[in-house]
């Protein structure tokens, strides 16, 4: 069995090997190297990922039987749904695509979406109802790495976009406080509760996973609106293209 130190070590190299800031999309995004019908197919689609993180949460705490660790995620729930309507993440998102000059409505009916960021995302949905709790609770993980990307994506969105403001980007505001405390609960959690070698192969097998479901979003993307630009049918298509 992997020491504890090994462990933490052990999933920060899945990090640093697979997180999504290192995907040719987040690349250009952060480098000011897409033009706004591209960052607008960003904003619409990682919006359903934005909308089902709390049903995958939701799911994870129907599971869980321990009231500790019901207490500890549900703020994960408030933190998107809001204590009250019009706040929380999920309407702050809604506003990131309006100040990108998206429809409010059109975003939130999904219609847009690409057939690759929807089986993604309930993918991940699947993966934390069905799979053990333990799993559950890793797949969380890539938060760990959050933080970096969002500081780079920020500054390189505000230099990069003449119409980029501070206040469309307010929803990463929030996450850099959220991010640390949630990821630092997972990944103690995980420490202490993998108790043997092959439970800790299932907790870094679950972040090598969920890389992968924020990977494929993004190729996703990459395909429909950068190269070759095959925009599926019904997909959203930006002005002009
Ligand atoms: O901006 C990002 O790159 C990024 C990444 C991730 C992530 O690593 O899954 C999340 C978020 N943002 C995020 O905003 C968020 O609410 C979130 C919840 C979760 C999760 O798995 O429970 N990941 C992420």
């Amino acid at each position: 069995m992997l020491s504890a130190a090994a462990f933490e070590a052990a999933l920060r190299a899945i990090g640093a090997e697979r997180y999504h800031n290192l995907h040719p999309f987040h690349r250009r995004l952060h480098g000011g190297q897409l033009t706004k019908g591209q960052v607008q197919a960003w904003a619409l689609n990682r919006y359903y990922y934005q909308r089902c993180i709390p049903l995958k949460d939701a799911a994870l705490i129907a599971r869980a039987e321990d009231p500790a660790l019901r207490r500890e995620w549900r703020s994960r729930l408030v933190d998107h749904d809001g204590e009250t309507e019009g706040d929380g993440g999920i309407v702050r998102w809604l506003k990131l695509a309006e100040g990108l000059g998206l429809d409010r409505d059109y975003v939130a009916s999904t219609r847009g979406i690409l057939p690759g960021t929807r089986f993604a995302v309930e993918a991940y949905v699947h993966f934390v109802a069905e799979r053990s709790l333990l799993e559950a609770v890793a797949s969380s993980l890539t938060e760990l790495f959050s933080p970096a990307i969002i500081q780079e994506r920020v500054a390189g969105m505000l230099a990069g976009y003449p119409f980029v403001t501070r206040q469309t980007l307010a929803y990463f505001d929030k996450r850099l406080t959220q991010a640390p405390r949630d990821s630092n609960f997972a990944l103690a959690y995980v420490i202490e509760h993998a108790r043997n070698r092959d439970e800790q192969e299932l907790v870094l097998e679950a972040l090598r996973f969920k890389c992968g479901v924020l990977w494929a979003q993004l190729d996703a993307l990459y395909y429909a609106y950068v190269e070759p630009g095959y925009i599926p049918p019904g997909a959203f298509r930006p002005e002009g293209s």
